[in-house]
């Protein structure tokens, strides 16, 4: 297992002026279990294709435990790969499948035979290791292909590129738990592509996420769910995602549309440093309801109340604006009109949409 640089990464294709990956400089651990997220186009799979060796990027170096593998052929970084499809011998068995990369690493057979067991028992594979693979369902040939990605226990990292895609749902969540597990027993270094954020925030320790070809925030999946460090993180994450409304300063409060919103003097000194327009951030799980007149509260009008089943969702009218409100599965519509307040402590300002306060 090693640990991956990114140097002043960046990558533009031949005959592009844009970057596809923004020149960037991050370092993820030996061990974490690390996932890139973000919608199609960001750059996800121009990043793993860097890190893989099948792109050589245009900027930048990347760096396995310090050694400089910018240039290096894939074969020569010793890395695992999974990818969307099943990748495997159809006319070999099971066994066979999984033992190819340790047999190819000329490994002794018994320890071949010990580690397939263990790779096959937590794969759930291991009444099937006899059997020729091509008679097996498509979800069990990429059962094998994540079999053979995490088989050796030299590897530098093991890349997965969306390897779930052909899984059927129900599937798909086993096997998110049986990768969480994997990572969790045998401690390998695991980079995970998806544009799934379920996906992402239940494998990974750390999450990346990518928006236009750069990476805007990597954190734990609290981190991104409290204090999103982008306005993209905060829509896209969550269900529904934060809400975003344009603000003011003004003196010792924040102007929301017509209201005014009482903020502690040291944020109004905070935010009167920034420059630039103010958006303030709020999840819908982070509003409540609040008393008639309570201080620090902004006045909306009701919209409707949607059953999510284990919660209910409030849209309110601010101004110009909608607001999204998370309330009890138990709640009822509170009238025409409703005094929202917000949590302070989980009450984001964003300028040129990062986070300022
Ligand atoms: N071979 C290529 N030549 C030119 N531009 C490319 C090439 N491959 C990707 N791009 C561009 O680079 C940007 C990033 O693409 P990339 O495939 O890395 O994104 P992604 O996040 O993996 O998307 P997806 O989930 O759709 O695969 C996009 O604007 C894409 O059009």
């Amino acid at each position: 297992m090693a640990s991956i640089e990114l140097n002043g990464l960046g990558h533009r294709y031949p005959g592009s002026s844009d970057y596809a990956l923004q020149p960037q400089t991050m370092r993820w651990e030996d061990g974490g279990a690390y996932a890139l997220l973000g919608p199609s186009g960001c750059g996800k799979t121009t990043l793993l294709n860097i890190i893989s060796g099948l792109l050589i990027p245009s900027e930048g170096r990347v760096l396995f435990d310090g050694r400089d593998v910018t240039t290096l052929p894939t074969e020569q970084r010793n890395i695992a790969q999974v990818f969307q499809f099943p990748v495997i011998y159809d006319t070999m068995t099971v066994f066979d499948n999984l033992a190819f990369p340790l047999r190819n690493r000329k490994l002794p057979e018994s320890e071949v035979r010990s580690r397939v067991a263990e790779i096959a028992e937590i794969l759930d594979l291991s009444s099937e290791l006899k059997r020729r693979a091509s008679g097996l369902s498509a979800e069990d040939k990429q059962r094998i292909s994540l079999g053979r990605g995490l088989v050796r226990k030299d590897v530098a990292a093991v890349l997965f590129d969306e390897p779930l895609t052909v899984i059927d749902p129900h599937v798909k969540w086993l096997l998110r738990r049986q990768l969480k597990r994997i990572h969790h027993q045998l401690k390998l270094s695991l980079i995970y592509v998806t544009h799934d954020q379920i996906e992402a925030l239940t494998f990974a320790d750390q999450v990346v996420v990518m928006y236009q070809g750069q990476v805007v925030q990597m954190g734990t999946p609290q981190d991104l769910f409290e204090a999103p460090a982008h306005t993209f993180v905060g829509h896209f994450i969550g269900s529904p995602g934060m809400n975003l409304l344009p603000c003011e300063l003004n003196g010792d409060s924040i102007r929301v549309g017509e209201q005014s919103l009482a903020i502690p003097p040291a944020l109004a000194q905070q935010l009167a440093q920034v420059s630039g327009p103010l958006t303030l951030g709020v999840r819908p799980e982070f509003v409540r309801c609040a008393a008639e007149g309570e201080l620090a509260s902004l006045h909306a009008r009701v919209l409707r109340l949607e059953d999510l089943g284990t919660s209910k969702l409030l849209t309110v009218q601010l101004g110009a604006h909608q607001l999204k409100v998370k309330l009890g599965e138990h709640a009822e519509l509170p009238g025409e009109q409703v005094q929202l307040a917000l949590q302070p402590e989980r009450t984001m300002f964003y300028a040129a949409e990062r986070r300022v306060a």
